[in-house]
């Protein structure tokens, strides 16, 4: 007997982005699903996340193309031993409420579609932020790059996001006396009181060179940089000697698609003068450490030693105006919809 045709809602790029994304360049449709084949399996979507590469990554896409993005999704039929129906997987999908997935890298070099390992009574929304990529993100990114030392004075930008949050914590943990720099005061009392960071810059409101003066007398000895332009310039010129940078995002560009490069302050000469390392976190070179970065987050939520908060918008058809939230400050912790 034939099945009735699934359908699932799908986001597509119908015009390039320039600037701040417009609702105007996205169109919601609905799209039939054909049917899965051998070593393939069909996903629903529980939760979308809505995350800065989408932004960065759109003009490698074309009009008609499906929006980028990841999600939790729970498998609804299979035709492949590795994804059992009933479990969910975490794949970069797409924005989309049904997805055929199967063992495979995708085509932006997001990792296979990976089981959600038990997290107990945790959201599954997690897998999507402090258990997922940016948790690894920011797991490697000190893990592999920072590096830090106990009392080393640790500079994160985007500190009230899911990337920089989630450093921020770990250089806690470490011993680090941890400045957050972000965009409103509640990001701030967040990361302060909730947190333990020991300071909060507003880069909105405050002279970020003065604060890091006074909060820093001595300079910096790593920072890790999420937003770039003008406030990582401002941050590199306050580094101690043989102080780190580890580059992880430059979120104050991505809107920037003038075709013009961006203007920023000189830096080779601070860099010279203190000898300062720059390095990079590329979370997908770790793909093959995946579950190493995931199990030592959850670890560390259960000990009590990591929080977290998701910023989350409710219905599927919202999915674009929470991007686009996102890439203003509108979020606190990880942005994600929930399907
Ligand atoms: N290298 C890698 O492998 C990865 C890199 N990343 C990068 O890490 C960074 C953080 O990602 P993620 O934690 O997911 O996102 P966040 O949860 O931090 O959300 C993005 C935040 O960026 C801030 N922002 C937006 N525009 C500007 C601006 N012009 N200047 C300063 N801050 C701005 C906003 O906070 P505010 O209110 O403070 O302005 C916003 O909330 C991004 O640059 C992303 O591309 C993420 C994952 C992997
Ligand atoms: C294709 C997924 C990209 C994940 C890493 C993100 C990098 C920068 O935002």
């Amino acid at each position: 007997m034939s099945q009735t045709p699934r359908k699932s809602k799908v986001f597509k790029l119908k015009n390039q982005f320039h600037g701040l994304p417009k609702e105007a360049d996205v169109n919601l449709i609905e799209e039939i699903v054909p049917a899965i084949k051998e070593g393939e399996f069909l996903a629903e979507a529980v939760y979308v996340s809505v995350d800065p590469y989408v932004r960065g990554l759109i003009s490698t896409i074309n009009p008609g193309d499906t929006i980028f993005g990841s999600q939790v999704a729970r498998i609804i039929e299979s035709k492949s031993k590795d994804y059992p129906v009933g479990k969910h997987v975490v794949g970069e999908f797409g924005w989309q409420t049904l997805s055929i997935g199967k063992n495979e890298i995708n085509k932006i070099g997001f990792p296979a579609p990976w089981i959600i390992p038990d997290i107990g009574n945790l959201p599954l929304s997690l897998a999507l932020g402090v258990l997922g990529m940016p948790g690894n993100t920011a797991y490697f990114g000190e893990t592999e790059v920072c590096k830090l030392k106990e009392g080393e004075v640790f500079v994160v930008t985007g500190a009230g996001g899911a990337v920089g949050s989630h450093v921020g914590q770990i250089a806690k943990l470490k011993g680090c006396k941890v400045i957050g720099i972000a965009g409103s005061d509640e990001k701030g009392r967040w990361i302060t009181k909730d947190l333990g960071f020991d300071h909060f810059i507003n880069y909105k409101t405050s002279n970020v060179a003065e604060k890091l003066a006074e909060y820093a007398p001595d300079g910096v000895d790593c920072f890790f940089d999420n937003v770039g332009g003008e406030i990582s310039s401002t941050i590199i010129y306050q580094m101690k000697k043989f102080g780190r940078v580890c580059i992880c995002g430059s979120i104050s560009t991505y809107n920037n698609d003038s075709g013009d490069l961006p203007k920023a302050p000189e830096i080779q000469t601070p860099i010279k003068m203190k000898c300062v390392t720059m390095g990079a976190i590329r979370v997908l070179d770790y793909k093959d450490r995946w579950l190493e970065g995931i199990n030592q987050n959850l670890q560390w939520i259960k000990e009590g030693k990591l929080k977290y908060r998701e910023t989350i918008t409710n219905g599927f058809e919202n999915t674009f105006n929470a991007f686009v939230s996102m890439l203003q400050g509108g979020n606190i912790g990880k942005a994600i919809v929930k399907v």
